[in-house]
């Protein structure tokens, strides 16, 4: 099979190496249309009417403001139709964002010998790379990492499987002179914008602004600088393929070149994201899914490419504490919208899908929908499970459910298992 798609390649007069070639069903057509109807929010609401902390407030919160109660509906409404939005008027200074785009272009322009004195390794996952793979496929980029917090904790699981906490830090390359200071800045200014959303995220949830907050006090954030170098096979290779963000939220700035696609959840149609100056890109992560319950949905996007630009783009992927424990909350689940998923631990994801990553595997990687409840019938197991009067005939209360046979059900979502 390999072979013979091997040699269709070459026949097509393929330049790119095998390894990047995506399967043909995951390969971008000719031509991609624009997300039109993405919604772009202006913070500006939030200048003069900042969401109080609890802390800094007697309780009760007084109401909020007309205008930030808006955007509040605004940010509802996108992630549930979109899981994405951008943002306008959020208060980071253009200077900052224009500072870390210079230091990337700068960085990944030097020779290869030197990106590699800061390259990430086995023992280390940050700093400079070329080899992601997302979904065992190879992505046509470059990338370093570091983290918002340094050092970051994290668990690491040994050759004997064993789980152990490990320490990493952040490799800062000589130059440019100003790429540490520029990254530092620019982290903490992610973080403080990040914790703005998480309020608006809790509020739209119905939820007390800083419902979220104390996820975050160890956060395990991280910032990539991303460069996908001009492709002489754009119809053949993915800057990154498809994929979910696995953390709580991202917010992504990206250059003026384009190429972000994002699985429009009506359609399941591929549409790209319009570059819009100075402004960011969020979008909603797998935590977030399982913490609203799958009210808010984690969607799929990935990165085209071309033959004529390079791109750059620069995400910060909001991250909890490694020890926490990821379920859906209690408030957002009751007896008719029990909690749709098993408990994970953050650290453990987020340590297998950083091995996963860095080289081709032959298994798929982590993913949520493993965590996914199942419920037992007979042989069959559940996700939903109604009367044929459209009640729901029990509480599943996340243990395997016995159902009686002479009660009559309606089966949805369900698949045979093996015995
Ligand atoms: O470069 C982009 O526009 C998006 C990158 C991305 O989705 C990721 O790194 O997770
Ligand atoms: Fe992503």
């Amino acid at each position: 099979m390999e072979v013979l798609q091997m040699k269709r390649h070459q026949k097509m007069g393929q330049l790119v190496d095998e390894a990047f070639v995506q399967p043909a069903e995951h390969r971008p057509k000719p031509v991609i249309s624009d997300a039109g109807g993405i919604p772009v929010l202006d913070l500006t609401p939030l200048i003069l009417n900042p969401i109080p902390n609890d802390g800094d407030h007697p309780l009760p919160l007084p109401p909020l403001p007309p205008d930030v109660s808006s955007l509040v509906a605004e940010v509802g409404a996108a992630c549930r139709d979109w899981g994405f939005f951008q943002i306008v008027n959020h208060g980071v200074p253009a200077e900052l964002l224009d500072r870390v785009h210079s230091a990337a272009g700068e960085f990944f322009a030097l020779p290869i010998e030197e990106k590699r004195r800061v390259r990430r390794g086995d023992e280390n996952p940050l700093g400079y790379y070329d080899t992601e793979h997302t979904k065992n496929v190879r992505d046509w980029k470059e990338v370093f990492d570091f983290t918002a917090n340094d050092p970051i904790i994290t668990p690491v699981s040994s050759d004997s499987g064993e789980i152990r906490t490990d320490v990493f830090w952040n490799q800062w390359p000589e130059n440019p002179p100003d790429f540490r200071n520029a990254c530092e800045e620019y982290a903490e200014a992610m973080k403080n914008l990040a914790f703005k959303l998480l309020k608006l995220l809790s509020l739209s949830l119905d939820l007390p602004p800083n419902r979220f907050k104390p996820f975050f006090v160890d956060q395990t954030s991280f910032l990539r600088l991303n460069y996908y170098p001009p492709c002489p096979s754009p119809d053949l290779a993915l800057g990154v393929g498809r994929h979910k963000d696995p953390g709580a939220l991202s917010i992504l700035s990206q250059d003026d070149v384009g190429g972000l696609d994002v699985k429009r959840k009506i359609d399941g149609e591929w549409v790209r994201v319009k570059p819009i100056p100075n402004a960011y890109i969020i979008n909603i992560g797998d935590i977030t899914q399982v913490w609203s319950n799958d009210a808010y949905e984690s969607v799929e996007h990935r990165v085209s490419v071309n033959s004529e630009r390079g791109r750059f783009s620069v995400p910060f992927f909001f991250n909890p504490a490694h020890y926490t424990d990821v379920r859906p909350l209690e408030e957002l689940t009751n007896e008719e919208n029990p909690a749709k998923y098993e408990d994970y631990n953050w650290g453990q994801f987020l340590n297998s899908r950083t091995n996963s990553n860095f080289k081709k595997l032959h298994k798929e990687n982590m993913q949520i929908s493993d965590f996914r409840k199942k419920f037992l019938l007979n042989d069959f197991y559940f996700r939903r499970c109604l009367s044929r009067s459209g009640r729901r005939i029990a509480n599943f209360n996340g243990t395997d459910l016995i159902i009686p046979r002479q009660n009559t059900v309606v089966f949805l979502e369900y698949s045979r298992i093996q015995k």
